[in-house]
């Protein structure tokens, strides 16, 4: 967003895996700023989940620069493809989990879990196994437990893979009120008209290369 502070800043970046011969991803620069929300799209292997990997802090580039803003450190929110939750356990314990894992205090995990239960719509499934939960419900739950901090910054590495409509909807909506609260998010998704309805501006992908998109500006 023109004006806003920058929280995430790549300069020149570049990530090899051993045994490709080219980058997955770079060099490749861009800024994400509070308040905006960016689109990552791209081909299956274009280096998207790579590119969220490093801005999550939990891949380390290469070459180049990652520089995040003081006010984020300890703000990133991350949501991985894959689901990490405990199928044993309800969805208050996976959240309590998550809260204690990130060092909130009794009172704010009880204040947080009930929030995001209730935002996701998951507030009669709480007290159940997840075990018992449906796809749609697992991906609510699944972005429920990272933001169980209060992030500045979150990254969704496609977060609605799978869901049903009312789940895409519910996802969605929490990507727009963060947004409005200030958040800065980088968003990957495959489906029709999720970008476009919550992006400012999408970065496309290819072999891990930023290309330009038709009327979108290209990203910093
Ligand atoms: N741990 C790894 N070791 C070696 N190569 C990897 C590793 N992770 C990813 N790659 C390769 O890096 C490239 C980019 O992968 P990445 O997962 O970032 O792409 P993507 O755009 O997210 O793909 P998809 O849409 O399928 O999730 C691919 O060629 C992939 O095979």
């Amino acid at each position: 967003m023109a004006g806003n502070p920058v929280l995430c800043t790549l300069r020149q970046v570049e990530k090899r895996y051993p045994g490709l011969t080219v980058p997955a991803l770079g060099p490749l620069s861009l800024t994400l700023a509070q308040g905006e929300v960016l689109g990552i799209k791209g081909s299956n292997g274009a280096g998207k989940s790579t590119l969220l990997a490093i801005l999550a802090g939990v891949l380390r580039p290469d070459a180049g620069q990652y520089v995040l803003a003081p006010q984020a450190v300890g703000k990133v929110a991350y949501v991985p493809q894959e689901l990490s939750l405990y199928h044993t356990l309800t969805g208050l314990e996976n959240l309590r989990f998550w809260g204690l894992a990130c060092g909130l205090p009794p009172r704010a995990i009880s204040t947080r879990s009930r929030w995001l239960l209730e935002r996701l719509d998951l507030s009669e499934k709480g007290r159940q196994p997840v075990s018992s939960y449906s796809g749609g419900m697992r991906r609510r739950l699944h972005l429920a437990t990272a933001l169980m901090i209060t992030p500045r910054v979150l990254l969704l590495d496609e977060p609605t893979v799978g869901a049903d409509a009312r789940s895409v909807e519910l996802i969605l909506s929490m990507v727009e009120h963060l947004r409005d609260m200030g958040c800065a998010i980088a968003l990957i998704s495959h489906q029709p008209g999720e970008l476009e309805r919550v992006c400012d501006r999408v970065l496309t992908l290819q072999a891990g290369r930023p290309i330009p998109e038709e009327g979108t500006p290209c990203p910093d």
